[in-house]
C-alpha cells in the first residue's frame, strides 16, 4: 500500500501509475470524487482509493506531492500522523523560509521519518498516459532506497536509485530557475543559440552550487540534473518555461499555475550569496521576478560580464 498526499498534477499522475500494480490511497486538498482537476480526463485506476489524510497516513510509504513552499507548513500541521514513515518528497525547490531542500524540510518537521526524494525529467501528463519515464529516487539510507525503488517502479515508470540526496535536490531546484530564464530568452526572441548558451551556463551554475554543498558530479550529469534541465528548458509543457516565456513577451502568466522556480530563485540566490558562489543567471531571474530590473537590463548585464575562460 502506498499513500499519496497531494492530488495536483504530479500526485494524480503518480496515483495513476502506481495504481496499475498496487493499492494506493490518495488525499488531496479539495479533492472530492475521483476527478484530478489538473489532469483533465485522466481516470484513476480501481486500486486507487480517494480517502482522508488519516487513512493515507496508515501506509508505511507516503509520497508528498505538494509544492516545495507548501510542504513545511503542511508537515508542521500533520507531523504526528507521519512519524516513523518513509516519506518521499515529490517536489522540486529550496524552501524560502529555511534554505532547506525537500528532505531537509521533511526531517526538520518529522525527525524520525526515513526521507527520500523522487525527481527527474517527467511531465505529469506523460506519466498519467503511461508513457515511458525515468526518474531518480534519492535516499541517504541505501537499503531504504532499494526498497523504495522496487516499490515505486512500474512497467512505464523506471526509477534509478542514488544516495546523493544533495545532488538530486539541487539539480531539480536549479533547473526550474534556468527554465524560467530559457523561457525569457525565447519569449524575448533572442534565439535558439542564446538558449543553448544559457542552458549550458545555467548547468555550470547548478554544478558550482551543488558541488559546493556536497553533491557528486555524476548526479548532476544524470536524470535529476542535466536530464531535467534539458526537458524543462526546451518544452512548452513546462510551467516554469511558460512563465518565463510570458515574461519575455511582456504578458502575464496564469497566476494559478504552480511555478516552483520563482521562490526557488530567491532561495538559491540567497544561498549562493551566503556561500560565495557565482550564479549570475539565477541572480537575474531572482531580480526579474521581483521586478527589480527590466528585461533589457538583465540581458545587458549578462552579456557585459568580464570575458573569462569557460
Ligand atoms: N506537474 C509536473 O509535470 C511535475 C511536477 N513535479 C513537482 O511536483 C510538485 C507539485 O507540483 P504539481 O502537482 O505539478 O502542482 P499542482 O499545482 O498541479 O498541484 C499542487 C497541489 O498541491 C496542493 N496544495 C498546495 N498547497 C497545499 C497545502 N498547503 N496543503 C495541502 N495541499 C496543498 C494544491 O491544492 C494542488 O492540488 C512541484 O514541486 C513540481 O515541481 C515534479 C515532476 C513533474
Ligand atoms: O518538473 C517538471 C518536469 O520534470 C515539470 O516542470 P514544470 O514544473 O516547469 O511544469
Amino acid at each position: 500500500m502506498i499513500g499519496i498526499i497531494g492530488a495536483g498534477a504530479f500526485g494524480g499522475a503518480l496515483a495513476i501509475a502506481l495504481g496499475q500494480k498496487q493499492a494506493v490511497t490518495l488525499w488531496g486538498r479539495g479533492l472530492v470524487g475521483r476527478d484530478i482537476a489538473r489532469l483533465p480526463g485522466a481516470v484513476l485506476p480501481e486500486l486507487v482509493t480517494v480517502t482522508d489524510l488519516a487513512a493515507v497516513a496508515q501506509a508505511q510509504t507516503v509520497l508528498l506531492a505538494l509544492p516545495a513552499q507548501a510542504m513545511g507548513r503542511f508537515l508542521d500541521d500533520h507531523a504526528g500522523l507521519l512519524a516513523g514513515k518513509r516519506l518521499v518528497a515529490c517536489c522540486k525547490g529550496v524552501d524560502l523560509a529555511t534554505g532547506l531542500g525537500p528532505t531537509g524540510v521533511i526531517l526538520a518537521q518529522v525527525p524520525d521519518a526515513q526521507a527520500a526524494i523522487l525527481t527527474g525529467p517527467s511531465f505529469a501528463s506523460d506519466i498519467a498516459k503511461g508513457l515511458p519515464t525515468a526518474l531518480t529516487l534519492a535516499c541517504g539510507d541505501a537499503a531504504v532506497g532499494v526498497a523504495l525503488q522496487q516499490e515505486l517502479s512500474t512497467d512505464s515508470l523506471r526509477l534509478y536509485r542514488i544516495t546523493d540526496v544533495v545532488g538530486a535536490e539541487f539539480g531539480g531546484a536549479v533547473k526550474n530557475v534556468i527554465a524560467i530564464a530559457s523561457g525569457v530568452v525565447m519569449g524575448a526572441g533572442l534565439g535558439e543559440s542564446a538558449r543553448a548558451a544559457l542552458m549550458t551556463r545555467g548547468f555550470a551554475e547548478m554544478q558550482r552550487l551543488a558541488l559546493h554543498m556536497g553533491a557528486q558530479g555524476d548526479t548532476l550529469a544524470g536524470l535529476s540534473g542535466f536530464g531535467d534541465l534539458v526537458l524543462t528548458c526546451t518544452s512548452a509543457q513546462s510551467r516554469n518555461f511558460r512563465f518565463g516565456l510570458a515574461m519575455g513577451v511582456g504578458a502575464a502568466a496564469d497566476p494559478l499555475m504552480t511555478v516552483e522556480g520563482v521562490a526557488t530563485a530567491q532561495a538559491v540566490a540567497t544561498l549562493a550569496r551566503t556561500h560565495g558562489i557565482e550564479m549570475p543567471i539565477t541572480a537575474m531571474v531572482a531580480a526579474l521576478t521581483r521586478s527589480e530590473i527590466t528585461l533589457g537590463d538583465a540581458i545587458r548585464a549578462l552579456m557585459s560580464r568580464p570575458l573569462k575562460p569557460e
